[in-house]
Parts: structure tokens; C-alpha cells; sequence
């Protein structure tokens, strides 16, 4: 049996469930947002959709006690609304959230790997662990996934080639400190040094197209929601499958004490083994920054710990 926890049912959290109940991917679905009558709305609304299904889905809400026997738990609670002020402005208010959450989920007894998805996303998963009190490798940040994602679309779209050609990672920090990490990257195993179907590509316009996705999408929308959510599925099947599929998550690297975005293995453990790629210096010396940036974060937190 799969059985998989959604905590905050906003845009991210409410497609999340649609997609995995349409799709069939989960027996149990435990649903829980701040808002009962979200969770109700939302598991009447499912239920009435799955009178056309092939498959069934037990939707339970708004009850932590239920997530002990969860295989994966994800957390989308916060207020995106904020991101329109700045990019890292939901910090405060989730870092509250999140001492409360990690505490309800403590309590819960979970012990499957936890994918959290709100933001700020490398600051919050460090105090989720905290929290909960799994081990590090159960605690998962979507990190620069989706930073990667734009990348793969911004060279896809230059070279006239598949996105799925493209491999390499974006490091560091979600929607901040972002590193892309050029010497990773490869189409159809060829770096960009040299013209990729007949085009040459320009990292600095790469780098700008890749943004401007994210840029458009908050503009017209005020927030994102398919793309987090697509690959939010991706590592679901990842970790069911045990794939050790490498992705740049947000985890816990001892290189930089601290959580920051770094391509590792997920697997039905977790995170596995983390890829040491060998990057150039400049690289290596932008993501010891990034990480920097994450602890000053967190550092940050510590003086509104007691409001
Ligand atoms: N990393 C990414 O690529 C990415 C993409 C999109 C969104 N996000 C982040 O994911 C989070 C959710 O995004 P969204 O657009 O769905 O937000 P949203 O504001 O639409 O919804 C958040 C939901 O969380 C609920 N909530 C708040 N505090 C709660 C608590 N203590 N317990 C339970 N529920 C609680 C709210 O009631 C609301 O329904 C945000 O932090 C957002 O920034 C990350």
C-alpha cells in the first residue's frame, strides 16, 4: 500500500492531491491544511472526481495521527501570496508555521521521507528536520529542481533538441542564490563549449531565459504551481521506485554544515549518495557562498524565535 501526507492544500498542495488521485499513484492520501473547510472542499471535490476512475484513493483530512504509517509526507503549507513583496519574504511567517507543523508531525510518529516544498526551501527543511527529528537523509528539500528544469527549458528551446537531452544542475539556493554549475552541463553528452545542433549557445542569455520562465509565470499567476508540482511527482516515483535518481534537492551537505542545494540520489531511503562532480573553482567558490547565505538565514531566525 502507498500512502502519502499533503500538509497545506494552496495551489501547490491542491494539484499535488488532484494529480495524485487522477492518476491513481496512492491508496491513502492524507490531506491537512489550517483551513478546515479547504480540507473538506477539497476531499468532496476528489471524491465526487473518482466515481470515473479505475482506481481508488482513501482520502482522510485533517488528521496528523494518520501519517504514522505514511510513506511520504509533504509538506506545501506557507503564504505565496507574500513572494510578490520579495522572494524570501514568507520567511517569518513559515518559519512560525513550520516550528508548528514539524511539531504536529513529531508528535505524529512519522517515519517516511518528508519532501518539503515551502519556502524559503533550504531554511525551511533545515528547521523542519529539526523538528521532526528524522535523520537528514529523510528530509528533503525540492531545492533547485525546478531552477534546473528552467535551465534544461531555456537550452531545449536555443538548440531546437529535447529537454530531456539536457542533464547538469543549478546548486545553491531556491529562488536566491542560485548557481549554475555550466561544467555539469551536457546535450546529448556534449558540453556547451562547443555548438549543440548547430547552434552556439549563450550562457549569460541561457541563464536570463531560464528566470524569465520563472518571471512570467509570477507575473501572470502571482505564483507557481505546475512545474513544483510535476517534479514533486517525479521524486515521489523516485523514491517508490528506488531509483537513485539524481536531482539538485535541498539536503543537509557536511562539506557546508548546512542544508543548501546539491545534486544527490533519491531512492526508497531517501537521499543516497551525493554526486562530488568536479567543478570549476569559480563554482565551487559561488555555492561556499550560497551556503553561506543559507546559514546567515537561518542565523536570522534565531532572533525571532521568541516572538
Ligand atoms: N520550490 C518551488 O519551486 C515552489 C514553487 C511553488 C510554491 N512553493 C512554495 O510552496 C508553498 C506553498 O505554495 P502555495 O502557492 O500552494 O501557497 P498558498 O499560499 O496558496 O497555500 C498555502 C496553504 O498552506 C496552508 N497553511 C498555512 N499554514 C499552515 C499550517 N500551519 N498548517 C497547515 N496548513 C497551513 C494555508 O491555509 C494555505 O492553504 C509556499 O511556501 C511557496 O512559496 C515553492
Amino acid at each position: 500500500m502507498r500512502k502519502i501526507g499533503i500538509i497545506g492544500l494552496g495551489h501547490v498542495g491542491e494539484m499535488l492531491a488532484n494529480q495524485l488521485v487522477m492518476n491513481g499513484k496512492v491508496d491513502e492520501l492524507v490531506l491537512i491544511d489550517e483551513k478546515d473547510q479547504l480540507a473538506i472542499a477539497i476531499q468532496a471535490d476528489l471524491n465526487d472526481a473518482q466515481t470515473v476512475l479505475a482506481t481508488h484513493t482513501k482520502i482522510i483530512i485533517q488528521d496528523y495521527a494518520a501519517l504514522v504509517d505514511a510513506d511520504i509526507l509533504i509538506t506545501a503549507f506557507g503564504k505565496s501570496a507574500l513572494m510578490k513583496q520579495q522572494p524570501m519574504a514568507e520567511l517569518g511567517n513559515n518559519y512560525h508555521q513550520a516550528l508548528q507543523v514539524g511539531n504536529k508531525i513529531f508528535k505524529s510518529d512519522f517515519s517516511g521521507i518528508l519532501i518539503n516544498l515551502t519556502n524559503p526551501n533550504e531554511a525551511i527543511t533545515a528547521v523542519l528536520q529539526q523538528q521532526v527529528g528524522l535523520p537528514q537523509k529523510q528530509v528533503i528539500g525540492i531545492g533547485t529542481v525546478v531552477e534546473t528544469a528552467r535551465l534544461y527549458h531555456a537550452i531545449a528551446d536555443a538548440a531546437n533538441v529535447a529537454a530531456a537531452n539536457v542533464t547538469g544542475f543549478v546548486y545553491g539556493q531556491h529562488d536566491g542564490h542560485q548557481v549554475f554549475a555550466w561544467s555539469t552541463v551536457r546535450v546529448n553528452g556534449q558540453p556547451l563549449t562547443v555548438a549543440i545542433n548547430g547552434h552556439h549557445l549563450d550562457q549569460s542569455q541561457l541563464k536570463i531565459k531560464a528566470n524569465l520562465s520563472n518571471w512570467y509565470t509570477l507575473d501572470g499567476l502571482g505564483y507557481n504551481v505546475s512545474a513544483v508540482t510535476a517534479w514533486t511527482l517525479r521524486i515521489i516515483t523516485a523514491i517508490f521506485a528506488d531509483e537513485q535518481l539524481a536531482l539538485p534537492v535541498a539536503i543537509y551537505q557536511p562539506q557546508y554544515a548546512t542544508y543548501i542545494s546539491f545534486p544527490a540520489l533519491i531512492g526508497r531511503q531517501g537521499i543516497g549518495n551525493l554526486l562530488l562532480l568536479k567543478l570549476y573553482p569559480l563554482e565551487e567558490e559561488e555555492i561556499k557562498s550560497a551556503a553561506t547565505t543559507i546559514k546567515h538565514q537561518l542565523d536570522s531566525l534565531k532572533n525571532i524565535k521568541g516572538e
